[in-house]
């Protein structure tokens, strides 16, 4: 078990989500992504979020994220609300506050790991140096590797110290391990679990892989659009403990 005492995830809502509704249109056909969709996500906590393909994630993910914008509701970040920013503001809170992880690690294949970090520690306004966020991932022995000299995991740890060198107030992990390898994907959940420990951030993790819940102090499942189950883990497990 791990040792994170439940109090380090506060009462305090990050974000609020009120109503949310996303339809696609194309063409004659309308596909309702999410539908009036309320929930709130808190300080500290690290949340999977499950569901079948389909059910709304990447969707929630990228609205959440400053990506994709609701069709109908509101989303807060501490208070102020999203839904309503003007376009340079929703920059701000991209670049400020979110740190995305994808599945496919989207690095720039002629800089080094430590360029590819720097990259993002160059726009930020508080980051932490590159080489400390690779430090903080596993890679200081990397840092001059580009990525074709790295493999699927250590590219991922690359995204992952990309993402939070700004020191985003919201780690957004959508499918993280979804290319890697069993043994690969527990050392990538090791260091998101890490970093949302040892720093504080509050984390949401996208994944098909029912089993990777037991690390979360929280698991959301989505059903068509819908929050079809909300419940808290009474401890989490390490990764290394997950079996799938
Ligand atoms: N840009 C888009 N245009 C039209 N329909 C979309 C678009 N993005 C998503 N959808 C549809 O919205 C629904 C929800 O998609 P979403 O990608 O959020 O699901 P998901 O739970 O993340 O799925 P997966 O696990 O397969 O990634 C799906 O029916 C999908 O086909």
């Amino acid at each position: 078990m791990q040792d994170k005492p439940s109090g380090t995830v506060s009462h305090q809502a990050v974000l609020k989500i009120q109503d949310l509704s996303k339809t696609y249109t194309m063409g004659e056909v309308k596909v309702e992504a999410l539908k009036h969709l309320s929930i709130e996500f808190f300080a500290g906590e690290l949340v999977v979020l499950l569901g079948a393909s389909g059910s709304g994630k990447s969707t929630l993910l990228n609205i959440i994220g400053g990506l994709d914008v609701p069709s109908e509701g509101k989303l807060f970040f501490r208070g102020r609300e999203i839904t309503a920013a003007t376009e340079p503001e929703l920059t701000a809170y991209r670049r400020r506050s979110i740190g995305f992880v994808f599945q496919f690690y989207n690095l720039i294949s002629s800089l080094s790991a430590l360029e590819n970090v720097q990259l993002v520690t160059e726009i930020a306004d508080n980051p932490m140096p590159a080489d400390e966020a690779l430090r903080l991932v596993g890679l200081s022995g990397r840092l001059n590797h580009f990525p074709a000299q790295l493999s699927g995991g250590e590219q991922q740890r690359v995204a992952i110290a990309r993402a939070v060198a700004k020191r985003p107030e919201l780690l957004l992990c959508d499918e993280p391990t979804g290319a890697l390898d069993y043994q690969t994907g527990k050392l990538v959940l090791e260091v998101i679990e890490k970093v949302n420990r040892e720093l504080g951030t509050t984390t949401i993790v996208i994944t098909h892989n029912a089993s990777i819940a037991g690390m979360a102090d929280r698991v959301v499942r989505l059903g068509s659009g819908e929050v079809t189950e909300d419940r808290r883990n009474l401890a989490r497990l390490s990764p290394a403990e997950l079996v799938w």
